[in-house]
């Protein structure tokens, strides 16, 4: 049984004989001329631990200013074995294999009905598509699974548990420079909120370019991405789409929009896309930090640049604007 989601016959309506690059739709930022890929900033995590107090400034210097920067950096010598990526990596090209019926099918391996999200549904042109699949796996789910010997489940478990001490690292070092008290991130791996997207992005069907996933900031604190070597990420910045390097051995993080509303715009939530790539598969797997629905979101600078809100109002306003327009509005509604 087929396992592709049927993206060309449910989508050609949208797409007629268009791609989305070709359009004008506000969404885009034209015209959307490709720049040289990028190197990010560069993090070794192994100076926060070494014991060199010098070095571990630098460290944290250069985390702070990539996080205001650029929104974005990359982290190497984060601790985690190869093997648990491998692992992983192998657990969600199986899942993403399985036949079609059985991803959509309701409470498949027990998570929440809606886990599974292929394309945009709610996409009102070509510009809102997005042409991959993606799996919501949220950690307060992932505790409650029987343990059946099931690898998909302890690949996760494992995997998730790994990358939420890396997360605590870095959230900590953020909120401590932006007066955050870093208390607020105890215990990331209990922020049952907190998820794991699985992204397949399918190789081109129609035509030219076409997005992977339409460009969003992401709702997180921060976001941890480990992806293969074929690249597709693209940032924006001063104007234009930048597209990132992958390295290899290295996690990608960017700041979410959680993160630059408690650091009162200090980091940045940087707005970003990913472009489909040509006659190959991609996978990358993309860990949200985010805090219990009825935290409240509020930053302690004056004058405040955003008004407080509960991280469940945020969410809600975002999925309704998701499905009211096909894209979501994000922060700009929270400025006061
Ligand atoms: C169609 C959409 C779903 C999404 C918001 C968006 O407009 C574009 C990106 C999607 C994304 C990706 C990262 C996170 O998983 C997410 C929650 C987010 O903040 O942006 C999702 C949104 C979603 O699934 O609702
Ligand atoms: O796959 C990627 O490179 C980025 C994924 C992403 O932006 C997301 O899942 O929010
Ligand atoms: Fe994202």
């Amino acid at each position: 049984m087929a396992s592709q989601p049927p993206f060309e016959t449910n989508f050609s309506s949208i797409f007629g004989s268009s791609s989305p690059r070709s359009t004008s739709d506000s969404n885009m930022v034209t015209p959307t001329v490709q720049t040289a890929r990028i190197k990010l900033p560069l993090i070794d995590l192994s100076h926060l631990t070494n014991g060199d107090e010098v070095k571990r400034k630098r460290c944290v210097k250069q985390m702070v200013e990539a996080a205001i920067e650029w929104g974005f950096f990359q982290i190497v010598n984060h601790g985690i074995p190869k093997e648990v990526f491998d692992m992983m990596f192998l657990e969600e090209k199986k899942l993403f294999d399985r036949s079609f019926s059985e991803k959509v099918r309701e409470n498949f391996l027990d998570f929440s009905t809606n886990c599974y999200r292929w394309g945009n549904p709610n996409a009102t042109s070509p510009a809102q598509y997005s042409l991959s699949e993606a799996f919501h796996i949220t950690l307060g789910e992932i505790s409650s699974f029987p343990d059946d010997g099931n690898n998909l489940r302890t690949t996760v478990g494992m995997y998730v548990q790994e990358i939420a001490r890396v997360a605590q690292m870095i959230c900590e070092i953020l909120a401590k420079q932006v007066n955050v008290n870093p208390k607020y991130f105890k215990n990331i791996c209990e922020l049952k909120n907190s998820f794991l997207r699985l992204n397949k992005y399918h190789p081109r069907i129609f035509g030219s370019e076409v997005f992977g996933l339409v460009p969003h900031t992401d709702t997180s604190f921060i976001t941890i991405l480990s992806q293969d070597q074929i690249g597709g990420l693209e940032l924006f910045k001063n104007g234009q789409w930048i597209g990132v390097k992958p390295c290899s051995e290295a996690l990608t993080v960017n700041i979410g929009d959680m993160f630059q509303a408690l650091s009162n715009g200090v980091y940045q939530s940087v707005r970003h896309r990913v472009i489909s790539p040509v006659n190959i598969e991609r996978l990358s797997l993309a860990f949200f930090v985010c805090p219990y629905l009825e935290t409240k979101i509020e930053c302690f600078a004056n004058p405040k640049k955003y008004r407080s809100f509960s991280f469940r109002e945020y969410k809600e306003q975002s999925e309704r604007d998701v499905k009211e327009t096909g894209d979501k509005v994000g922060l700009s509604r929270f400025l006061i």
